[in-house]
């Protein structure tokens, strides 16, 4: 599991040590990791080391500290190196080091910014260390003139070399993601003693690139994450696996009530998706003309009639492809969440659904349907607003539904009422498709249908009781991702159409359970060796 915190956490875990008088070695700690960080960076690009040029940005805090003493260290390696003070002063024994060990200052204010912008963009390295996280707001003045300036020349020209955000890119915040422009977007981010949950969701993650986390030392310290990543361990281990006695019910059954005259498409999506997942089986509920699509297209699906409680299931999919218009299906939908059983509803469900709902409800709004969400319970945000801050759109819709919220985009976050958000970014933008989401509707449906009763399943697996559901939908984004990824993969990168996602799901599915303590023996329960 990746676990993300707050600017806030990680200075309260840093405290016993700064009280301790450790601060420079915290401070020493982090430069020396971000040095060997930028020397791995520049071999693993075929670059040499020796020679190569690195250009860091400094503010006046901590951050320009970490930077200028990172530099100190590329200098003793020789490269050449040049400080760039945005503000009127800098961390004074980094600094110092700095210039013991033979780097170069320049200061913005002394310069024109046109020419040290020009300069700073041809560097092999850039490091940004103007912000970490005693950061108010975004860059200002000129230090935001010249990362605009520096931004703009990077894109202008195939850029030779990389940038790399010490702790965090200047200008995201550290707790939210929410960004202030202008941000210099990094390569690499080297953050230090955990990642920042500003990295992990949108729109800061477009500037992160890949994060990497250097140790410090205040690791024992944290509490609770304000972010969770699941990673392939965690996957592995909270996949279900059949019972060796297991028969279809056993497994689990899905009904689904999705689709409609208009889209259609949406409820063999759905059902494809779930049927990949692993469920015992699917039942279908929804218009005869839709039904029979479903039967020709997925033989396997058993086509019901009647109300949401004639169907004896144990969990729902409710929504997908469904409008306002379409009565009965959005009837059923609501029978299905008055039900009791853990459902995941989604698109026409979202706007037929009661306000206070409760944390077995998994909804999957895109940031469009989650802005309506909001609209509707009394907020003023819209679309934009939402992507502009993920994280904090999440939650309160999180806290003001009492379900567990599911946004989807490049990082799809996962807020439990209770509080835990999982974020997880396993995909390819070529899943950015239509029909995409019903995929994932489905794939989060037969996994409640397999998992929703099992809670020592997922303490087993480190989540606690109250962010369960949140590590269900968590689970289906990831599988959702990286089957993307893998149907991408297998085009050499090229686009993928929604079927494909459930195709090749089974195929990442076995690949990812292989990494589960036992390894490929363990991959299904009946593979045991002869007795
Ligand atoms: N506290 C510690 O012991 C450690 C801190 N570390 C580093 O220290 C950073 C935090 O350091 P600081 O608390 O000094 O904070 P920062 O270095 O993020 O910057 C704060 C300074 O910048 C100014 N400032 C704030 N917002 C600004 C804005 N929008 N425009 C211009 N100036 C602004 C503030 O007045 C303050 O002087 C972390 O991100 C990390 O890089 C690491 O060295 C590890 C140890
Ligand atoms: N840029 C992107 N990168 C990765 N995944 C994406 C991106 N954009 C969208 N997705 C994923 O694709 C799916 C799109 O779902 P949705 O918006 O409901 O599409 P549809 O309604 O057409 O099915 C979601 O799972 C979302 O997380
Ligand atoms: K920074």
């Amino acid at each position: 599991m990746i676990s993300a915190y707050t600017g806030t956490q990680v200075r309260h875990a840093e405290e016993p040590l700064l009280a301790a008088g450790l601060g420079d070695v915290l401070m020493q700690r982090a430069a020396h990791g971000l040095a060997v960080a930028v020397i791995r960076e520049l071999k693993a690009r075929g670059l040499r080391v020796y020679g190569s040029s690195v250009a860091v940005l400094t503010g006046k805090g901590n951050n320009g500290g970490d930077g200028l003493y990172a530099a100190a260290f590329l200098a003793a390696r020789g490269m050449r190196t040049t400080a760039i003070l945005t503000a009127d002063s800098a961390h004074p024994q980094a600094l110092a080091a700095f210039e013991r060990a033979g780097g170069r200052v320049r200061h913005l204010s002394d310069a024109a910014p046109g020419g040290l912008a020009a300069d700073t963009a041809r560097a092999d390295v850039v490091i940004d260390a103007v912000l970490g996280t005693g950061a108010k707001g975004g860059l200002r003045g000129s230090a935001a003139a010249l990362i605009a300036a520096i931004a703009e020349a990077r894109t202008g020209s195939a850029a030779p070399g990389f940038v790399v955000a010490c702790d965090l890119p200047s200008g995201v915040d550290a707790d939210t993601g929410e960004v202030a422009q202008p941000v210099l977007a990094a390569d690499l981010t080297v953050t230090f003693g955990a990642a920042k949950a500003g990295l992990l969701a949108d729109p800061g993650a477009d500037f992160s690139g890949r994060v990497e986390v250097v140790p410090i030392g205040i690791e024992e310290n944290f509490e609770r994450p304000a972010l969770r990543r699941l990673d392939d361990g965690d996957i592995a281990a909270l996949l279900p696996r059949p019972e060796r006695r297991a028969h279809k019910y056993s497994r689990g059954v899905l009904g689904v009530v999705a689709g409609s005259a208009d889209y259609p498409g949406a409820a063999v999506l759905a059902c494809r998706g779930a049927l990949a997942a692993g469920v015992g089986m699917v039942r279908y509920l929804g218009p005869p003309e839709v039904a029979d699509l479903v039967r020709e297209s997925c033989p396997e699906v058993v086509c019901s009639t009647g109300a949401a409680a004639d169907n004896r299931v144990q969990a729902w999919l409710v929504g997908s492809g469904m409008g306002p218009g379409d009565h009965e299906q959005l009837q059923r939908a609501r029978d299905a969440v008055e039900s009791g059983l853990p459902v995941v509803a989604d698109a026409g469900a979202l706007p037929a659904l009661p306000d206070a709902l409760a944390p077995h409800v998994v909804l999957t709004p895109h940031a469009g349907e989650l802005a309506a969400l909001l609209q509707r319970l009394g907020g003023d945000e819209d679309r934009a607003a939402v992507e502009a801050g993920t994280l904090a759109a999440v939650r309160r819709a999180a806290a003001l539904t009492g379900a567990t919220v599911l946004l989807k985009g490049a990082t799809t976050l996962v807020a439990a009422p209770a509080g835990g958000v999982f974020g997880q970014s396993d995909g390819t933008p070529w899943l950015a498709t239509a029909g995409s989401g019903d995929v994932l509707a489905g794939i989060i449906g037969a996994l409640l249908a397999q998992l929703g009763s099992d809670v020592e399943h997922f303490g087993k697996a480190g989540v606690e009781p109250g962010a369960r559901w949140a590590a269900v939908a968590a689970l289906g984004a990831a599988l959702h991702g990286k089957a993307g990824r893998a149907a991408s993969d297998a085009c050499l990168g090229g686009p993928i159409a929604a079927g494909g996602i459930a195709d090749s799901l089974p195929h990442v599915w076995g690949k990812v359970s292989t990494l589960s303590n036992g390894g490929i023996r363990k991959r299904n329960s009946h593979s045991q060796p002869l007795r």
